[in-house]
């Protein structure tokens, strides 16, 4: 059951001081709203207190060591933890100012809204046309679909080297062009916010540097939030970065965000003690 609570406390987390057009808190273009007082996993209380806005046109990172509470939080923005059993959350999700968590909307159509890229490339067991052109059908897109799937594969970086075999199996790729494989699929359906989770983790460093390339080239046309074990990644590709940390202080592991500002300034100065050390690489 989801619920979602009136605020019961600010924000406890720094956060940069020169946040443009700040309201409440909340950047004036911020898209995506996400404020986390506490989410459950069946008892287990495994976020608490992290107020993370998503801007427009911007590339957000979230950060932070193992367990933290990262992919959590970055699946709360498209009601992707719905799908798994005891989970509860107390806090908003607001994608342009809507309660995306109010019992009225359809998690289906929030996704088609916000977008997701995981881990695994994970490509369907069908031709890489009918891979993009799935999403389609599946959310009833209209309009010419070879139009628009061959507008995805371009917007993903891979048409010139896939245009010549549509019909061949999306598996028979190579596991950075199947990332793009399933980037297109994800933008074929034209959302405004891609959430991407670790999405280069399973690739090489020449695959990485390509999925970085076209990050940077797709935040020009949708808003990005990726999670990111890659320091480096985060500093090369996102404008925003939030820093969540594991509390341990009540003998449970309960991830919180610690920090988040530009990720110029939280690289270059890091305003709490946590941040600095993970900077450093004291703890991974
Ligand atoms: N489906 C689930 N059911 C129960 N507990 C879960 C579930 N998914 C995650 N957790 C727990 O919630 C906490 C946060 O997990 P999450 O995967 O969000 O962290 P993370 O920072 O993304 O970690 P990592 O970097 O290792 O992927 C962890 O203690 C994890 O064991």
């Amino acid at each position: 059951m989801v619920q979602a609570s009136p605020d019961k406390k600010p924000h406890q987390a720094k956060q940069g001081k020169k946040l443009n057009g700040k309201s409440n808190g909340v950047p004036a273009n911020t898209v995506i709203d996400c404020k986390i007082d506490n989410l459950y996993y069946g008892k287990f209380r495994a976020v608490r207190d992290s107020h993370i806005p998503v801007q427009q046109g911007q590339i957000t990172a979230f950060i932070g060591p193992s367990g933290c509470g990262k992919s959590t939080a970055l699946r709360c923005l498209n009601r992707m933890n719905d799908l798994v059993r005891g989970f509860r959350f107390e806090g908003h999700v607001h994608f342009r100012g809507r309660d995306i968590y109010h019992r009225s909307v359809d998690p289906v159509a929030v996704r088609r809204y916000i977008g997701m890229v995981f881990q695994q490339p994970n490509p369907f067991a069908m031709s890489i046309y009918n891979n993009v052109a799935f999403g389609l059908r599946l959310n009833r897109v209209k309009g010419d679909v070879p139009e628009r799937v061959e507008k995805a594969l371009r917007g993903a970086a891979l048409w010139d080297e896939v245009k010549d075999k549509l019909k061949n199996s999306g598996l028979s790729l190579s596991g950075g062009q199947q990332q793009r494989l399933c980037i297109a699929r994800a933008i074929a359906t034209e959302p405004e916010v891609l959430l991407m989770d670790e999405p280069c983790s399973a690739l090489d460093p020449i695959a990485t540097r390509r999925i970085e390339e076209l990050m940077t080239e797709l935040k020009k046309q949708y808003t990005i939030a990726v999670v990111t074990h890659n320091l480096q990644q985060a500093q090369r590709v996102a404008d925003m970065t939030a820093f969540m940390y594991v509390d341990t202080s009540e003998g449970a592991r309960t991830g919180y965000l610690v920090e988040y500002n530009k990720t110029e300034a939280m690289f270059a100065d890091p305003q709490e003690e946590y941040t600095k050390q993970y900077i450093r690489g004291e703890f991974s």
